[in-house]
């Protein structure tokens, strides 16, 4: 058994859930720890008490590659210190969810990791895109992360009492949504059911939208999660990709940098659980097979907003070319390529 403080790790966001599998190691000098920040060499990791730097041991290293996933912020680990005040990370806790992304060459990325709530960023003035809301919430769900929308820019964006009753009209009920100002202390308030010790939020959303400003806002009273270093402090690196800080209620909060696309990497039937408006209408479609187009006696067309209905089925099919391997994805294209010509030949032979 580890011997770890509940009391201070709690701080950092320690569940009952990632406590109760320590007991099934027994390596009694290792530290438990949580991963703030990820850096191609090495990973930060913050005990409770301080911050300090490790490196992934060869072993966890093969151990992770073969299931395809990598550390994240937020992961919990099992730190073991070595000599010359090294850190080596030797285990990597089961997470209670983890959120990542395809790449476009296919390749999985890690976002993060035991996320209670992703607060959806996006602004109240240009930016204002419902499908992207939509398809945020969608994959969040899917990860198993509650979503909550956070509107910015409502101290100077347009219509905002009109976008935000278009977006509240679109949405599945269960996801708030607030408009805020991210410059005004007055948002800890209104995301105080969500800030309290030992939940850990992310913020995601596209460039500029204000999530460090969101940030910011949030920990301003907060003691940064930087803390006491340990080891000799080699190397003062400022973290410029995803990190872990903690806000004033006591939660963790885990910045990320803008994201531009954000391909699927969920099951086809957790993403579609998010539009179960969509869902329960489908059972009550003439065939059961209905891909609600233009199929008589549909139930969701007519029955959901067209638009998130169009968004629901663009997001399955980036679904279903993200899960083709690339012979697969070859195999599909030329089987079109042999439609397409037989579609060609019938024409002129008309
Ligand atoms: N007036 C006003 N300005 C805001 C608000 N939110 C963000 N801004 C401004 O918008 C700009 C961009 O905000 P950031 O917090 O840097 O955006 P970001 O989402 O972190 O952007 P990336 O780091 O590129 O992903 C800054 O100049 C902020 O001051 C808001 O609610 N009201
Ligand atoms: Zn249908």
């Amino acid at each position: 058994m580890i011997n770890f403080d509940f009391e201070s790790l709690k701080q950092i966001g320690l569940t009952h859930a990632i406590a109760s599998q320590l007991a099934t190691f027994n390596d009694t000098e290792a530290t438990l720890a949580r991963v703030t920040a990820v850096h191609r060499e090495w990973i930060a990791v913050h005990d409770g008490a301080a911050a300090f730097e490790a490196r992934i041991h060869p072993k966890l290293m093969q151990a992770l590659q073969e299931r395809d996933v990598s550390l994240a912020v937020g992961d919990w680990v099992l730190a073991e210190a070595h000599a010359h005040d090294e850190y080596w990370l030797s285990e990597r806790l089961e997470p209670s969810s983890h959120l990542s992304r395809r790449s476009d060459d296919g390749r999985r990325q890690s976002l993060a990791s035991n996320v209670d709530t992703a607060l959806l960023v996006m602004g109240l003035d240009r930016d204002f895109k419902l499908r992207r809301m939509e398809r945020y919430i969608a994959l969040v769900e899917a990860a198993g992360v509650a979503a909550v929308a956070v509107l910015t820019k409502a101290d100077i964006g347009d219509d905002v009492a009109a976008r935000m009753e278009q977006l509240r009209q679109r949405l599945p009920p269960r996801v708030p949504a607030f408009a805020v100002n991210a410059l005004d202390e007055a948002v800890a308030a209104s995301l105080a059911p969500w800030l309290a010790a030992g939940q850990t939020l992310i913020l995601l959303g596209t460039s500029g939208v204000g999530k460090s400003t969101l940030t910011n806002t949030l920990t301003a009273s907060a003691q940064a999660t930087g803390g006491v270093r340990r080891g000799d402090g080699r190397g003062r690196h400022t973290t410029t990709a995803r990190s872990l800080h903690q806000c004033a209620g006591g939660a963790c909060i885990i910045d990320t940098p803008g994201l531009r696309a954000w391909r699927p990497d969920a099951d086809a039937d957790a993403l579609a659980a998010s539009f179960d408006d969509i869902d329960a209408l489908a059972r009550q479609c003439q065939f059961r097979d209905c891909r609600h187009e233009a199929e008589p006696g549909c139930a969701v067309r007519g029955g959901v907003d067209a638009d998130r209905l169009f968004n629901y089925n663009k997001l399955l099919r980036e679904h279903r070319r993200a899960e083709q391997t690339p012979l697969e994805r070859i195999a599909a294209r030329s089987k079109w390529k042999v439609l397409m010509k037989a579609v060609k030949a019938r024409d002129r032979h008309k």
